[in-house]
């Protein structure tokens, strides 16, 4: 199985090789069959799939890389009172003989989104970087180009203006169908790193945090627990009972509780764990989550025509 991936992420599967490729290759090369996989961000994906349909999205919304790609105009001189892509539009100097200089690497969504916006004299130049000095050099009066902290358009004097987002984009899971529907073992291999990727992004999210709590029974502990908003946990708390030898006889008057708290809930769970008695609390990242069958699986076999969906698939879509 051949995916590839623009950037570094720990893949323990057996049967797959992994090739890091520039994020246009990936596409293009999943068009033409050398791929089975990839993952890019999704405006390369639609820039360079151009709609081809056999290509399609298996994960949406992988939780790295986000940035949007955006119209972006000098913040100075005819433009610093235009602040939306229609007054742009309606500005009087763009004619046949004049028209909006724009530079961009985006010349499949460029052209179309502008097209689409109503600005009719419109010319287009590229380069592969460093778009954000063209209007400064004279060279184009817009830009359409990735924008994600901002820095780089206001180090070059350049703003984003209403309606000029053409689209936010995060790092995408693709594929090919014709690859997913005939390639043994590719659809095997595909719902395991789906399956990986969904559980790892739940667990980012997450900590576990272990405590010791004095108490009579796991159920008189459960309740205290139960009582503090932040520490139900996924299900509810695990509570075991503790062990302890005292003048020689063996006690179980403190219980250990397991229970995932969001990121940004710790503290306040910290402090709701004190209030009912709880010490020791140890915390520690997870790395997996995994929850039941994921519903972009099912979606995925849906897409693919596939409908031998397995009961959980059932299930998602009652
Ligand atoms: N500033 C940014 N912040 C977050 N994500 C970004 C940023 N710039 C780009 N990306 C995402 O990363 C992807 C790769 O970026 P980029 O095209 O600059 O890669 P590159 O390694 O420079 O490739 P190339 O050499 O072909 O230009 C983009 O398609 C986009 O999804
Ligand atoms: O809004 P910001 O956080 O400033 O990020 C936006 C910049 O990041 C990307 O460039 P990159 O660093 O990939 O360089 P390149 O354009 O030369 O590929 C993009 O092309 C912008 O120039
Ligand atoms: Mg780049």
């Amino acid at each position: 199985m051949r995916a590839s991936l623009r950037w570094p992420l720990v893949v323990t599967l057996t049967n797959l090789e992994v090739w890091f490729q520039r994020p246009k290759d990936i596409v293009r090369k999943l068009v033409s069959g050398d791929l089975d996989l990839g993952i890019v961000g999704l405006d390369t994906f639609r820039e360079y799939g151009q709609g081809n349909d056999d290509l399609i999205i298996v994960h949406d919304a992988l939780a790295f890389g986000d940035c949007r790609l955006s119209l972006a105009i000098p913040n100075y001189g005819i433009f610093e009172s235009i602040n939306s892509i229609k007054e742009l539009a309606q500005m009087p100097q763009w004619t046949a003989e004049k028209p909006l200089r724009v530079a961009t690497g985006f010349t499949y969504m460029g052209p179309k989104f502008l097209k689409e916006n109503g600005l009719q004299h419109v010319t287009f130049s590229t380069a592969d970087g460093a778009l954000e000095a063209a209007p400064a050099m004279g060279i184009a009066d817009a830009i359409v180009d990735l924008v994600s902290s901002g820095t780089t358009l206001k180090e070059n004097n350049l703003k984003e203006i209403e309606g000029g987002v053409l689209l936010e984009s995060q790092a995408v899971m693709v594929a090919s169908k014709k690859s997913l529907i005939q390639r043994k073992g590719l659809l095997d291999i595909t719902h395991e790193i789906l399956e990986r990727f969904e559980a790892h992004l739940r667990a980012l999210d997450q900590f576990t945090v272990v405590a010791n709590m004095r108490g009579t029974s796991a159920e008189e502990v459960a309740v205290r627990i139960l009582s503090q908003p932040s520490l139900s946990g996924l299900q509810g708390p695990t509570i075991s009972p503790v062990f302890r030898k005292v003048d020689g006889v063996v006690k179980s008057d403190f219980y250990a509780i397991v229970i995932c708290v969001r990121k940004k809930l710790l503290y306040k769970s910290v402090q709701q764990l004190r209030a009912i008695g709880g010490s020791g609390v140890l915390v520690s990242p997870l790395t997996y989550i995994f929850d039941e069958e994921t519903p972009r699986w099912c979606e995925l076999l849906s897409k693919l025509g596939l409908f031998f969906a397995t009961s959980a698939c059932d299930e998602a879509s009652s």
